[in-house]
């Protein structure tokens, strides 16, 4: 395999497609089959794909009410000029309307006060705001109110004028944000039915690499080892996407063994996980793990180890192994987080609806930069914002080396340079992947 970044990101969509619409319990099965959905309450609902379209069971506002604090009243359907002080009617004072109240109706002459989001008496149309009103406080009831003349309509928040029952508010695949959960408690709603969750099975592999907190690390870090950095870079990444890390394993370079725990765990339930995501022992050295344990697996294993066009990330594999789309990313840390934005992230976005897409922007660069022929390049960023006068900027944190994880934890954005560019000017156009 050797692509482009584009070949690259169209084959991990159409591997992930294709393999989860064959597999029994699909992430992707519509909310009809009642598979790979769950009602969850609100709260737990936040950054979850809607599986169902939402409708609306009641009217929003349920009630005619008012927008002000104010009096009601009723004009003549047929007035139509805006508010007129030097026309000002007298009204006889009637019993005050506190939200929450159901009130008695209206009669001819009077102005009742009503407050913000109280029923709308039955007979008023409109609605005087307490400010425009002589005495320009609430008057007893009985007294005598001046009102400039308004028009019907005015300051009253209609039944239905924000959403109609029955009327589709949240369509299915909707990433729910507090806006969408907001709506859903107005109508009244404790639960929703979302998608459930990617189930993902995450290995790092390295002879070299210790778990943070491993005993044999107790008196300090052994010579020539370091600590895995890649499960918790891309534990956090998965979940902060929405997916949920179900299993996962530092694997020795010990094939046999790493085939051994995936025959074992694909094996002990109907459906173990939607993806095997792997880090690490996929290029061209001795000990490449994850290569020689799928080499070695034969027909069960389906995997194109190659290269993509990009750097960091440049050694890429992909397939399945026993059915299971099984992505392999490179192992050094920075190549594996930018595997995971370029190529599984934005086929998460579409395949799922979640997580959103990264924005990308331009910004002008604050230095010049080379980069090599034939790659895209992806450098860790600075970014800033436009603000007041300026425009968006950004500049490298670190260099192009994909070891760098202190500079990848300074930047806010990943930098790109076409395949085609060598060299940049100070003051060039970059497009940038805001982290
Ligand atoms: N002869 C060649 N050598 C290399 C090539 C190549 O094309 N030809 N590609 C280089 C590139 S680019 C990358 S990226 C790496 C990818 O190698 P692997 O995916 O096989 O990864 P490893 O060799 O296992 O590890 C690479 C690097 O990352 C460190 N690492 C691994 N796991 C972790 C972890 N969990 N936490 C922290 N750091 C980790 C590991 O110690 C290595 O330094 O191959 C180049 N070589
Ligand atoms: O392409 Mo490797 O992924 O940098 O350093």
């Amino acid at each position: 395999m050797r692509r482009t970044v584009a070949e690259h990101q169209r084959a991990i969509a159409q591997l992930l497609r294709t393999q989860w619409a064959a597999l029994p319990g699909s992430i992707t099965a519509s909310a009809q089959d009642g598979e790979g959905t769950m009602s969850l309450p609100l709260m737990a609902a936040r950054d979850r794909v809607l599986a169902a379209d939402l409708r609306a069971p009641l009217d929003l506002p349920p009630f005619a009410n008012s927008q002000m604090d104010g009096y009601a009243i009723r004009v003549e359907p047929e007035q139509s000029e805006d508010v007129d002080f030097a026309q000002s009617t007298s009204y006889r004072v009637a019993a005050t309307i506190p939200a929450g109240a159901v009130p008695e109706p209206l009669q001819p002459g009077s102005a009742a006060p009503i407050m913000t989001g109280a029923m709308l008496p039955s007979g008023a149309n409109a609605v005087v705001p307490i400010e425009q009103a002589i005495p320009e406080h609430f008057a007893e009831v009985g007294e005598k109110v001046e009102l400039p003349r308004t028009t019907a309509g005015t300051f009253v928040r209609e039944r239905g004028s924000d959403v109609r029952r029955g009327e589709l508010v949240i369509p299915a695949g909707t990433l729910l944000n507090a806006a969408h959960l907001g709506l859903a408690a107005a109508l009244g709603l404790t639960e929703v039915s979302v998608r459930r969750k990617l189930q993902v099975l995450l290995l790092t592999t390295g002879d070299e690499v210790l778990s943070p907190g491993d005993p044999a690390a107790a008196a300090g870090l052994p010579e020539g080892m370091i600590f895995d950095a890649n499960d918790s870079l891309l534990r956090a990444s998965l979940e902060a996407a929405g997916a949920e890390v179900v299993a996962s394993l530092v694997a020795k370079d010990d094939p046999q063994e790493l085939l051994q725990f995936l025959d074992n765990f694909l094996g002990a339930t109907e459906h173990p996980c939607d993806v095997i995501i792997s880090v690490g022992g996929i290029s061209a050295g001795a000990f490449e793990v994850v290569k020689q344990a799928l080499t070695v697996a034969g027909e069960a294993a389906q995997m194109d180890f190659g290269h993509v066009a990009m750097q960091p990330g440049g050694p890429q594999a992909a397939g399945s192994y026993r059915g299971v789309p099984f992505l392999g990313f490179p192992g050094n840390p920075v190549s594996a987080f930018v595997s995971f934005e370029m190529f599984l992230r934005p086929a998460l976005s579409e395949l799922l609806g979640a997580p959103v897409r990264r924005h990308r922007v331009l910004a002008t660069l604050e230095h010049a930069m080379s980069s090599p022929a034939g790659k895209l390049q992806i450098r860790r960023g600075s970014y800033s914002g436009p603000e007041f006068e300026s425009a968006a900027s950004v500049r490298e944190v670190g260099g192009p080396q994909s070891h760098l994880l202190g500079a990848l934890a300074q930047a806010n954005a990943l930098i790109t340079v076409p395949a085609g560019v060598t060299e940049l000017q100070v003051g060039a156009k970059v497009e940038v992947l805001l982290l």
